[in-house]
């Protein structure tokens, strides 16, 4: 279990999130979704430890209880941007993680090398990512982030540069991966549908200062979140971000 306790992030203007606490638990998907500007990428950024420099915050992260000092194994964060590294190659990059986290780069690229093709990626491996489109970048760091052993991983929008069958494509990806290799994933996303397809529960934040306003387990089996099943749903959350938008 991940908790973030009375999380607040201030910045030099104004106050970004106010005592903000959530607990993920193991092996489920929770999306965040809220108005844009409202805090979403500042609380991965604080889940992974980069926070800027900028902003001060108070609050506390445990992990089964214990306070945990940041950047930590257990928490794999993939940034909206790629934030691949320009000068290393796609295979490189895609290995980094693994390689940090102990591997040899011989057996980290190993493990990267059959998921080229799965991903779009295939003859790709030794191009720099300055020679990609920013929907292959997001693929090659959606990758990296996805193959490290951590407890929970924090994704900032990682589908939101790819066309729509490739982002079908990868979402169904990450469902069998996790039901393979069960492990917690804190979604950030603006996309509804897709927080209502993927997700096992879903977080409403609003803005000035951000807080959770709704937290929505999302109980419709996988197979059966169809279009009409999920309308009620897309309906709920588009209301309260439209209130959210709108005061
Ligand atoms: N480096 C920074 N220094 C100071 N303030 C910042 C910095 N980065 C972001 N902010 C402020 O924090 C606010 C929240 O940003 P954040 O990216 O967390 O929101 P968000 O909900 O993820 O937005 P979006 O949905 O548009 O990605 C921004 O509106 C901005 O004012």
């Amino acid at each position: 279990m991940l908790e973030i306790r009375k999380l607040s992030i201030r910045t030099r203007e104004r106050e970004l999130l106010s005592e903000l606490s959530l607990s993920l638990a193991d092996g489920t998907m929770t999306a965040l979704i809220g108005p844009s500007g409202c805090g979403k990428t500042s609380v991965l950024k604080w889940l992974a430890g980069i926070l800027p420099d900028a902003m001060q915050e108070s609050g506390q992260l445990l992990l089964d209880g214990v306070p945990v000092t940041r950047p930590h194994p257990a928490l794999c964060y993939q940034p909206q941007s790629d934030a691949l590294f320009p000068w290393l190659t796609i295979i490189q990059n895609a290995a980094i993680g693994l390689e940090i986290a102990g591997l040899s780069r011989d057996h980290a690229r190993q493990q990267v090398a059959p998921l080229f093709a799965t991903f779009g990626l295939e003859g790709c491996e030794q191009m720099f990512p300055a020679q990609l489109s920013g929907g292959m970048r997001q693929r090659a760091a959606f990758l990296r982030t996805v193959v490290q052993e951590g407890r929970f991983i924090l994704l900032d929008e990682p589908f939101s540069a790819l066309d729509a069958v490739t982002r079908l494509r990868m979402q169904d990806w990450l469902l069998q991966r996790l039901h393979e290799r069960p492990r917690g994933v804190l979604l950030v996303t603006h996309d509804l549908h897709e927080a209502a397809t993927l997700a096992d529960r879903i977080i409403v934040m609003s803005s000035g200062p951000g807080r959770i306003i709704a937290d929505i387990p999302v109980t419709t089996p996988r197979d059966q979140r169809d279009e009409a099943t999920l309308a009620p749903l897309r309906d709920r959350l588009k209301s309260l971000l439209l209130k959210e938008t709108t005061t």
